[in-house]
């Protein structure tokens, strides 16, 4: 099976990451996210990042703010992605739910309480090990 390669955002603003709400029809619907997408033939991972974005939340990020977090690969076995995960500091706009989707700035603390898709475990930890002001 072909892998899709993801472009993911962690977008953080103080003590709170920006959470998005996966549409039921979609590929592990009805579960929270970090908004993104896939990233098409002719794109960077940061050039995807910066369309999904503001398809998904209508925010203008500024590129110079992104940097990598982490990188999965996962199987759902329906479906192989790897996730490149970059956390996104600066954003012009205010995000909204451009796909009519929920959005959410939730606190690290409050992060427990949301269910996400299983390849996101691993994002979790990473974002849960440091003081966030250390990924900007
Ligand atoms: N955006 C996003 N995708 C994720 C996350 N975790 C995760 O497993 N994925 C998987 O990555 C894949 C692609 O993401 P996506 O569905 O957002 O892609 P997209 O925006 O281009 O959507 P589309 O297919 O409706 O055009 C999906 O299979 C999704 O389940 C996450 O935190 N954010
Ligand atoms: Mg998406």
């Amino acid at each position: 099976m072909k892998q899709v390669n993801v472009a993911v955002g962690v977008i953080l603003q103080g003590d709170k990451v920006l959470l998005s709400f996966r549409h039921q029809q979609q590929h592990q619907g009805g579960k929270w996210e970090f908004p993104g997408g896939k990233i098409e033939a002719d794109e960077s991972v940061i050039e995807a990042l910066a369309r999904e974005l503001q398809e998904e939340l209508s925010i203008v990020i500024e590129l110079a703010s992104c940097k990598p977090l982490i990188r999965i690969e996962h199987d759902y076995g329906d479906k192989q992605v790897c996730l490149h995960v970059y956390t996104v500091s600066r954003f012009a706009g205010e995000p909204e739910g451009a796909e009519q989707q929920d959005i959410r700035w939730v606190a690290k603390q409050e992060l427990v309480n949301y269910r996400f898709p299983e390849a996101n475990h691993a994002i979790l930890e990473t974002l849960l090990a440091k003081p966030w002001a250390e990924f900007s």
